[in-house]
C-alpha cells in the first residue's frame, strides 16, 4: 500500500480528526513501522534464509537448490547457475539486469533507476569501436596521475590502494568520458566518484526504513540529500566545457572530437531523443562513472593483492610488458594490450578467485517466467544466479581451486582457442561480467584500463606486502558483493 493510501485510511478514523498534522505524521510512522514488523513478505515455497544475505554464501546449497532471502522489499530468489541459460534468451524488457540493479540500490530514490539508450549506445557502440584510439592518451593520464598524486616511493612506502587507485581510475576514465582538460578537474573527479558512494550508502541507509516510510526518510538521510546536490554540481561543473564546445568554431578539416560527451550528444540526436539536454548529459556521465570506476578499481586492487602475495609472477609479467613494447621503446599502443596475454590471463584468474559479486547474473522479471523445473517467477521478482563457481570449473582448465595466473594463457596456446578465455570474454563458465546480450558493455574498456594501469605499476615499481602480512588478504562479503580488505601494499620505485 502506498503512503498516500495509508494517510487516507487514517484520516477516515473519527478519533484522529482532532489530532494536529504533526501528531498525525508521528502516528503514520508508528503504524507503518508496526505493520512492517507484523507483515512478512510473500514467500516462495523454497528454503528461506531469514537473516542476512551475507550468510547464504557459506550456508546455503546455492549450487543445487533454489532458495530465497527475505527482505522488506520482498523475497530475493537465488538460483543455481544452470538457470542463467534459461533466462538468457529473454529480452531486457522481459528480464532486466538494469532494473534488478536499480531495485537493489533503491534506484527510484537514489536516481539510478534510469535506463538510457543514449548511454548504452555510447558505451556499446561508440566507446567499444574507438577503444584503440585512447591507449596513448590513457597511458599519459595514468603516468601524469602517478607523477602528481603518488608519493615518490624512493624507499618502500605503504600505499592505501583503495584511495590511490580511485583517483587513478577516475582520471584515466574521465580522459575518455569528458576529455582533456576536464579529466584533470579535481572537483569533477571528486563529484563523479562521490556520487556512486552516496548512491550505495544512501540506498543502504534508506533500506533500513520500511518501504512506506522511505518517501519521508529520504530527506533525513544526508547521502540521499547529497545525491540531488551531486546531480546539480555535475551539471554546473560540466557547463563551461559544454558552452565552450557549443560556441567553438572547429576547422572543417579537424578530426571529429572523440569522447563520451560527444558520443552521447550525437547518439541523442540520432535517436531523436527530445528529452536529452545538458542536465541529462550530466546525469548520464554520473551513471557511466558509477558503473565504471569502482568496479575497475576493485579489479585492480584484487590483482595487486594477488601479485604481492605471489611475487614469482612479477618477473614474467614485467618481461612480457617489455617484450611487447620493445618496438616503441616502452610506449604503449593498442596492439600491445592484445599482445599482453600473460597479464590478461593473470587478470582473469584474479577475477575468477575474486569476482565482483557471487551473483553477477541478476534479473528482474518484467513478465511472469516459468523455469524448466516448474518454478514460477512472478512479474516483479528479482532473481540472481550463482556465478561463484570455483568447484564447477571445467576439468580442461586444470585444478579449480589453485591460483594459476597463467592458466588462461596456456589454454589460449591452442590455435583454436586463441581468441577465447580472454579477460573480457564471457561464457557460461565465466560470468564475472554477466552473461548474454546484456553482459557488461564496458568490459573491453575495463580490460584496457586495467592493463594500462597494471603495466604502468609493474614497469615503475616493485611491490610487496608488509612483513606482517603472511598471506593474500581475505576478501569479505557485503550482501552478494565481494569486497577487498583494506591492506596496505608497499611500493618502491624501480
Ligand atoms: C572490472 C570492471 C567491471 C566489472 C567487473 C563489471 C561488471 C558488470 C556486471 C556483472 C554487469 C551485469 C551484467 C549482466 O547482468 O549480465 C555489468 C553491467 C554493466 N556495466 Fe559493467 N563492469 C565493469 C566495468 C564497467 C565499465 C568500465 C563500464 C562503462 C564504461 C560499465 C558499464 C556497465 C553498464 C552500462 C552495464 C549495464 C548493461 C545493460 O544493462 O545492458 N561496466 N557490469
Amino acid at each position: 500500500m502506498a503512503v498516500s493510501g495509508l494517510l487516507a485510511d487514517m484520516e477516515s478514523l473519527p478519533t484522529l480528526a482532532w489530532v494536529s498534522p504533526a501528531l498525525t505524521a508521528v502516528a503514520v510512522i508508528i503504524v507503518a513501522l508496526l505493520s512492517g514488523y507484523r507483515k512478512s513478505p510473500t514467500k516462495f515455497d523454497v528454503p528461506t534464509l531469514e537473516d542476512s544475505p551475507m550468510r547464504y554464501v557459506q550456508e546455503a546449497d546455492f549450487k543445487n537448490t533454489i532458495f530465497q532471502v527475505l527482505t522488506p522489499d520482498g523475497p530475493r530468489i537465488f538460483l543455481p547457475r544452470k538457470f542463467a541459460n534459461e533466462l538468457k534468451p529473454f529480452k531486457r524488457h522481459e528480464a532486466s539486469g538494469m532494473k534488478a540493479l536499480a531495485d537493489r540500490h533503491l534506484g527510484h530514490y537514489t536516481t539510478i533507476d534510469h535506463e538510457s539508450d543514449v548511454m548504452l549506445g555510447a558505451i556499446k557502440i561508440d566507446l567499444n569501436r574507438n577503444l584503440g584510439l585512447f591507449v596513448g592518451d590513457v597511458e599519459q593520464e595514468v603516468s601524469y596521475c602517478f607523477e602528481t598524486q603518488f608519493p615518490s616511493c624512493e624507499d618502500w612506502t605503504p600505499i592505501d590502494l583503495h584511495e590511490t587507485l580511485l583517483r587513478v581510475v577516475a582520471q584515466a576514465s574521465a580522459r575518455i568520458f569528458v576529455g582533456y582538460p576536464m579529466c584533470r578537474n579535481d572537483e569533477w573527479l571528486e563529484c563523479s566518484t562521490k556520487f556512486a558512494l552516496d548512491v550505495m550508502t544512501g540506498g543502504e541507509k534508506l533500506k533500513l526504513w520500511h518501504p512506506w516510510l522511505r518517501p519521508f526518510a529520504q530527506y533525513w538521510i544526508p547521502e540521499m540529500r547529497q545525491i540531488r546536490g551531486d546531480h546539480q554540481r555535475a551539471l554546473d561543473l560540466l557547463m563551461p566545457e559544454l558552452n565552450k564546445r557549443a560556441t567553438e568554431t572547429r576547422k572543417s578539416d579537424a578530426a571529429p572530437r572523440q569522447d563520451m560527451i560527444e558520443w552521447m550528444q550525437q547518439r541523442a540526436q540520432k535517436l531523436g531523443d527530445k528529452s536529452f539536454d545538458n542536465r541529462e548529459l550530466a546525469n548520464l556521465q554520473m551513471l557511466t562513472a558509477t558503473a565504471a570506476i569502482h568496479t575497475t578499481r576493485l579489479a585492480i586492487i584484487h590483482a595487486l593483492y594477488d601479485i604481492a602475495a605471489r611475487p614469482e609472477y612479477i618477473a614474467p609479467l614485467r618481461e612480457e610488458i617489455k617484450e611487447v613494447t620493445r618496438d616503441t621503446n616502452g610506449v604503449l599502443q593498442k596492439q600491445h594490450l592484445t599482445q599482453m596475454r600473460k597479464l590478461d590471463s593473470f587478470m582473469k584468474e584474479s577475477q575468477r578467485h575474486s569476482p565482483p559479486s557471487v551473483a553477477t547474473y541478476q534479473r528482474k522479471a518484467m513478465i511472469p517466467i516459468d523455469l524448466s523445473n516448474g518454478f514460477h517467477i512472478p512479474k516483479g521478482t528479482i532473481v540472481q544466479c550463482n556465478t561463484n563457481i570455483l568447484d564447477e570449473t571445467p576439468a580442461a582448465w586444470g585444478e579449480p581451486h589453485a591460483f594459476d595466473g597463467f592458466r588462461f594463457y596456456r589454454l589460449r596456446e591452442n590455435p583454436e582457442d586463441t581468441n577465447r578465455f580472454q579477460f573480457a570474454s564471457t561464457s557460461y563458465d565465466s560470468m564475472q561480467f554477466g552473461f548474454g546480450n546484456d553482459a557488461c558493455p564496458g568490459r573491453f574498456f575495463a580490460s584496457n584500463q586495467i592493463k594500462i594501469i597494471l603495466s604502468y605499476i609493474l614497469s615503475h615499481y616493485d611491490i610487496k606486502f608488509e612483513d606482517s602480512v603472511k598471506e593474500r588478504p581475505k576478501n569479505f562479503m557485503f550482501e552478494v558483493n565481494v569486497m577487498a580488505s583494506n591492506t596496505k601494499v608497499l611500493f618502491k620505485r624501480l
